[in-house]
Order: structure tokens, then sequence, then C-alpha cells
């Protein structure tokens, strides 16, 4: 039998849940990712203005906000990849920028990224691409990650033949899979996903939704996604935060969010695309579909 500690190393290893390093709001099952103050800017644009944002432990939170709004600048500051002008975030209770470099590895460890055109090596299978963070990080030989490798390409729903594959042979859909394959690598605590349904066709999309859906169920991730795709929203996500004016103008469930008095908002949710994948939900939900997925 396959055990969770085979599968999870990391996550058997870690002997007390959120210990030293992740704090006490990570442990009180709230705010798993606390932004606060945050400002960036690019020379004399700014893109953020103290913004603030909680991620509660558990929950699907949608991303969303005009194109330019600074909702991939959001997710790259929180996974570090951005050195704000200003602010703090703390991610399972630690603050990731305060770390030496040399200390931040065991931290973004517990977190995985899907960028939105997958960033795999082109020179690398896709197992050896999903088998790279196995080696480099959690030390393991490379039979080993390979065999670890193939397990989550079975997660992420890619058939054994893909393996082999180099990513200029995979169709959009498979590059997003093999992408969520190596964000999962590691047993990530949480998910981050930039516009993961960009590009998908409409089946395609849905089916990504539902797996992004089944696998927070079954492994307890936290997910947040930057998207445009208002399916996305009304089918999986918890909480959805909408970025206006360099601030998250509103952050709440659907319902909420959505009579928001705010131009942007009305047009976004109220327009023909909004209304469109509101009906489509209720749909679903008669049938018991799109909305009974949702919690
Ligand atoms: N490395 C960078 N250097 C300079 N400007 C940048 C950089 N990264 C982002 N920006 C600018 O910051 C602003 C926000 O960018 P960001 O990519 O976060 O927007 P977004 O909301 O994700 O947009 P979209 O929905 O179109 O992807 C944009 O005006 C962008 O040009």
């Amino acid at each position: 039998m396959v055990t969770d500690e085979a599968l999870f190393p990391q996550k058997a290893a870690r002997t007390s849940p959120d210990s030293q390093a992740t704090g006490s709001s990570a442990q009180s099952g709230g705010a798993i990712i606390q932004v606060r103050g945050l400002t960036n800017r690019f020379g004399r644009q700014l893109v953020h203005d103290k913004l603030d944002l909680d991620v509660h432990r558990g929950e699907i939170l949608g991303v969303i906000g005009g194109s330019g709004s600074g909702k991939s600048v959001l997710l790259r500051s929180i996974v570090g990849l951005q050195t704000p002008a200003a602010g703090s975030v703390r991610i399972l209770g630690t603050d990731l920028l305060q770390l030496a470099p040399e200390r931040r590895a065991p931290l973004e460890q517990r977190f995985g990224v899907l960028f939105q055109r997958g960033a795999l090596f082109s020179s690398l299978t896709v197992v050896e691409n999903i088998a790279l963070p196995l080696i480099e990080n959690a030390g393991l030989t490379r039979a080993d990650a390979e065999h670890l490798a193939i397990v989550k390409l079975a997660l992420a729903g890619l058939p054994a033949n893909a393996a082999a594959k180099y990513p200029s042979s995979l169709s959009g859909g498979m590059i997003k899979r093999a992408g969520l394959a190596r964000a999962l690598a590691l047993d990530p605590d949480i998910l981050f996903l930039d516009e993961p349904t960009a590009g998908l066709d409409p089946i395609g999309a849905a089916e990504f939704d539902e797996l992004i859906l089944t696998l927070r169920d079954a492994l307890g991730l936290t997910v947040f996604i930057v998207t445009h795709d208002l399916d996305t929203l009304y089918t999986i996500c918890d909480r959805v935060a909408v970025l206006s004016q360099k601030r998250v103008l509103a952050a709440g469930p659907l319902e909420t969010v959505e009579a928001v008095e705010d131009e942007w908002v009305q047009e976004y949710f109220h327009g023909p695309r909004g209304r469109a994948a509101s009906h489509a939900a209720e749909m679903g939900g008669t049938m018991g579909g799109a909305k009974e997925i949702r919690r």
C-alpha cells in the first residue's frame, strides 16, 4: 500500500504542524497569508498602495481585477519574487522577506506556483521537470524522484505516457497539468495559480477547475488563483478579492462581492459574460453540478 508518508515525505516529516517557523495565526486556522500595507512601484508607476489582504487556510480565493491592476505582481510579492517598496507579507506566519535568503527554502517548499505558461524547462521531459524539485529540494535520488513524479503526474490528471514527452509536444491543457504536477511536487500547503484556465477551451477549463477543487479537498490545500475566468469564480472559489485603485476594493463571498457598487465590478459580474457564467452556474446547481461543488 502506498502510504501518505511515502507520497508526501515532507509533510510526514513535519512533526509539529506550523511549528516555530509558522507562528500562531496559521495554527489558529485563520489567515494563512496576511498582506499588510503592501506598496509596489515600478519607477514612477505605483501598482499597489498600502494593500491589505488575508487568505484563509483551506479556502480557494479568486483574485480578480482589470488588466494591469496588479494581480500578478501581488502573487509575485506573496511568493517572494517581487520585493515590495513597503509593507509586509506573512505566509504561514512568517515574513518571507525578513528571512535571510539561505533560510527561505523550507518555507518556499511549502507553496507551489503554477505560472501562466507552465514555466517548464523545455530541455527536460515532463517527468524530469517534475522530479527536479524533488532532487534539488527534497534530496531524493533520481530514481525515487521520478517514481514520485509519476504519482504527481497522475494527481494532475496526466496519462502515464506524458511522462517521457517534452513540453513542446504537449497541448496547452497538458502543459498546465504538467506545471501543476510540478507545483505539487513538494507537497505544498498553498497553491498559487496565475490564470490557470487562460488559453484553454471551455471544456478543458471546466475540467481544470474541477481538478483544482478535487485537489484542494483531497490534499487540504489553500489555493490562491489569479483569474479572469468568471466560470472559475462561480464554480470553485469560496471567496473573491477584487483589485482596484491599487488596493483590495472588496474581499468576500461571491454574493457579497458582486453586489459591490463599483463600475468595474458591476460591468464584470453583470455584463453579458458575467450573466452567462452566473446562469451556467445556476443550471449546474440545478443539475447537481457547478454550484454543488462550491462549498
Ligand atoms: N517587472 C516589471 N517592470 C515594470 N513594470 C511592471 C513589471 N511587472 C509588472 N509591471 C506593471 O505593473 C502593472 C501590474 O501588472 P500585473 O502583471 O500585476 O497586472 P495584472 O493585473 O496581472 O494584469 P493582467 O490581468 O493583464 O495579467 C502593469 O502596469 C505592468 O506593466
